[in-house]
């Protein structure tokens, strides 16, 4: 059975369309058998996956974490396996699989590789594979979609400054499997996987596959604070802070009676409250053999 390629042309800024060019390149040198299909809009990937999944070995996303998104949603529960060429922004999900960056060596992977079964985080019907929160950093994101076109290139640094100076305490109510917390929080994220963000490494000790969340929760910190914590977070240093508190779960909720936003892997669904289930080895990624 042949492949099918599914190409965001606006990922990475555009250089989705250049990672395809040599990926068609390499396809025609080896007349291998495929099908290539572009994204037109936000969401249209899951609806064309849904509707072709069956007729493909592999759907192979290029593009960056929102397409992976979208092409999982269209995959999960079917036996279709998912190949990645990483050709977004950030392509955090392909750092945390050790998918090479090269559009060659990721189409191996793609079309060679060994099938990895991979957890995904289920949240209001939808399915994320990286990270869901809810705080500071879902704050950002929201903030981000609403900066003007010309600013587009600044629009997460403008949108970290303007979020920098709500230095409010975010109180939510934290249940884990049935355990509650009360926490005042600058954010909680739910990771599935160790990165979100474009690289910043939330949850170190995050594994794709053991069928838990790490739940870290970061304590309400003042302005000054923040500014010395959040570079850490690239590292994963901040797992050392004395405000950082580390959990694992499987069945996640979170309420408030604040007005605080949730973000699953980069994407705004609404505010709290919110329930996370986790769903074991739901999809089938090709990964490069060890
Ligand atoms: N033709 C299109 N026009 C506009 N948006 C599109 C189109 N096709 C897909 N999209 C949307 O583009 C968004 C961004 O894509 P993606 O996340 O893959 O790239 P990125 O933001 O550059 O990378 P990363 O998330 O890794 O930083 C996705 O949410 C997807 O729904």
């Amino acid at each position: 059975m042949r492949c099918l390629f599914i190409v965001n042309p606006v990922a990475g800024g555009g250089r989705a369309k250049r990672v395809w060019e040599r990926i068609k390149g390499q396809l025609e040198y080896d007349r291998a058998f495929y099908t290539v299909l572009f994204t037109g809009y936000e969401g249209e990937a899951i609806k064309i996956v849904k509707r072709e999944r069956d007729k493909y070995k592999a759907v192979i996303a290029v593009g960056g974490d929102g397409t992976v998104c979208e092409v999982v949603n269209g995959l999960a529960g079917s036996d279709t396996l998912l190949g990645v060429i990483p050709a977004g922004s950030g392509n955090d999900l392909s750092k945390a699989l050790g998918i090479p960056i090269d559009p060659v060596q990721a189409l191996k992977a793609a079309l060679s590789g060994e099938v990895r079964e991979v957890d995904l985080g289920r949240i209001d019907g939808r399915f994320f594979i990286n990270v869901a929160s809810s705080g500071f950093d879902a704050e950002v994101v929201e903030e981000a979609r609403k900066t003007p076109a010309f600013l587009k290139p600044f629009s997460y640094l403008f949108a970290v400054i303007k979020c920098l100076f709500r230095t409010q305490k975010r109180s939510i109510n934290l249940i884990i499997d049935g355990i509650q917390y009360q926490k005042e929080v600058l954010l909680i994220a739910v990771a599935n996987g160790k990165y979100y963000g474009g690289g910043m490494m939330i949850a170190p000790m995050a594994r794709l596959d053991d069928g838990f969340f790490d739940i870290i929760v970061v304590n309400h910190v003042g302005f000054l604070e923040i500014i010395r914590f959040l570079p850490k977070i690239f590292s994963g240093g901040h797992m050392k802070h004395a405000k950082v508190e580390h959990f694992k779960g499987r069945e996640i909720q979170m309420l408030s009676e604040e007005r605080i936003p949730v973000q699953s892997d980069g994407e705004i669904l609404g505010h709290l409250p919110y329930k996370i289930e986790m769903v074991p080895r739901a999809v089938k990624i090709l990964v490069p053999r060890e």
